[in-house]
């Protein structure tokens, strides 16, 4: 059963939660992402085909999913309503992504000099959708819309090879119709260690990304540096900030939408009325047992789900602020009067009917999130992860000489001699 506490009597409760990354055995995962990922970089595809038998039971002739296999996904192998609903969902993703793009500029204010700023895209980019426990076309679009928009060239999707070896066909169409079609069926983080060193089969990238579980974020972790990554987006979270006003059952059934996610997902309730908490508490009971993935969301539930019960929004909105949950939902009476409080978090639902699941699938904006406090620092994914930048600087000679000696003045106290010479060269009489 979720616990219940109240802030004034247990200040520490924030504590408890913002430590609560105790359940993972990081020293073993630690050691068996560092064995996978060495043994991918010296033995490639075999290591790969070894460990989809080992981790994912199936044994593979062949790594990459045919056209074949992607087009019988979309046509024939998913209903036309979830195709509808896919499509839906894409052209809603796109239309928000597109509003994110940004365009090269230079500053030619001055005749004699130019200096700007040149988007690329970067050109190899590597997608990772998790499938270990449930699958995701909806991440598909969400990871390969913004990479497509920005206009990266490659873009090579892994994700776990499937029950006998088959990705699930919604991934697929997914993927059909966010237009990829390089997909390799490896999952984990051998998936991380095949996109950053490359295979025989699997092209190396410059950048993953895409969430997955604790393997797939430690070797995304260890492999950053010789690639570049988007972020840690470990297991999902919602922390809802509710008064009086709202439903319990709503409440309910929006923190177990993220509980489902995964055994060490966190669902966290933050309201100023008991009287919804107790409500909450039982309803989450009951709604518990209609799940069929029961067992998942209730380990969640019972470990990191928490009621706190608030004297007033204020500390709702500070408890918020610290934690800095990936989703919030501010589930009062006028969500936009607390939107102002709000500082640290990965998406805001506001109001009764934004629910979470909504931005999951439809809303447009992306559902890979920070998580795990991150969102104090970073944002979620979007059009600028596929993008890079490089400075433009051009001087003629009359605007180079008015700088001149400032140049020189600066690289002389520096002690750097041959930066001042670089300068003073180019006005020197032969
Ligand atoms: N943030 C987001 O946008 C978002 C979206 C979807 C899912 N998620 C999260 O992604 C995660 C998905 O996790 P998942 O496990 O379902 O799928 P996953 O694809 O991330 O992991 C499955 C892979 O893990 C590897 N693995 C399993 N057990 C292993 C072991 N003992 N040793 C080494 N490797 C092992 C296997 O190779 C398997 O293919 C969940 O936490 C979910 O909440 C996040
Ligand atoms: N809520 C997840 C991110 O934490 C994303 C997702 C995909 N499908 C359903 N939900
Ligand atoms: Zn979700």
């Amino acid at each position: 059963m979720i616990k219940i506490v109240s802030y004034k009597d247990n200040k520490f409760i924030l504590d408890e939660i913002l430590n609560n990354t105790t359940q993972f055995e990081y020293d073993e995962v630690n050691k068996a992402v560092i064995e996978i990922l060495k043994n991918i970089k010296e033995n490639g595809d075999k290591a790969v085909l070894e460990y989809n038998e080992k981790f994912d039971g199936v044994k593979l002739n062949s790594l990459q999913v045919t056209k074949q296999e992607i087009d019988e996904a979309y046509f024939d192998n998913i209903s036309l309503e979830l195709r509808n609903s896919l499509e839906l969902a894409h052209k809603k993703i796109k239309e928000f992504h597109e509003k994110q793009k940004r365009n090269s500029f230079i500053d030619t204010n001055t005749p004699n000099k130019i200096v700007g700023q040149l988007i690329n895209p970067i050109e190899k980019v590597g997608i990772y959708v998790p499938g270990g426990t449930a699958s995701y076309p909806s991440t598909v679009l969400m990871n390969a819309v913004p990479a497509k928009i920005a206009g990266c060239k490659e873009i090579i999707m892994v994700t776990p090879p499937g029950k006998n070896g088959k990705v699930p066909a919604n991934i697929l169409a997914a993927a059909k119709i966010a237009g990829i079609d390089k997909i390799f069926k490896v999952g984990g983080a051998q998936a991380i260690g095949a996109l950053s060193f490359g295979t025989e089969t699997i092209p190396n990238v410059y950048k993953i990304v895409g969430p997955g579980n604790i393997y797939v974020a430690m070797a995304k972790k260890m492999v950053y540096g010789q690639i570049d990554i988007d972020m840690i987006a470990g297991p999902s979270e919602v922390l809802i900030i509710a008064d009086k006003t709202a439903n319990y059952r709503y409440l309910a059934a929006d923190l177990l939408s993220q509980a489902e996610h995964d055994k060490f997902a966190t669902s966290i309730l933050v309201t100023t009325s008991e009287e919804l908490a107790k409500k909450v508490q039982k309803e989450i009971e009951i709604q518990l047992n209609q799940l069929p993935r029961k067992e998942i969301a209730e380990t969640s539930i019972n470990n990191q789900g928490r009621i706190i019960i608030v004297n007033d929004i204020k500390d709702a909105c500070y408890i918020a602020n610290k934690i800095a949950p990936e989703h919030l939902e501010l589930a009062v009476k006028n969500p936009f009067e607390i939107l102002g409080y709000i500082k640290n978090a990965g998406a805001i639902f506001m109001g009764e009917y934004s629910p979470e699941p909504l931005g999951d699938y439809m809303a447009g904006p992306n559902h890979t999130l920070p998580t795990s406090g991150t969102a104090k620092f970073s944002s979620p994914l979007g059009v600028d992860d596929f993008i890079k930048k490089s400075s433009i600087i051009y001087y003629d000679k009359n605007a180079l000489k008015e700088l001149k000696n400032d140049i020189i003045n600066i690289a002389t106290s520096e002690g750097l001699d041959a930066h001042a010479n670089s300068i003073k060269i180019r006005f020197e009489d032969k």
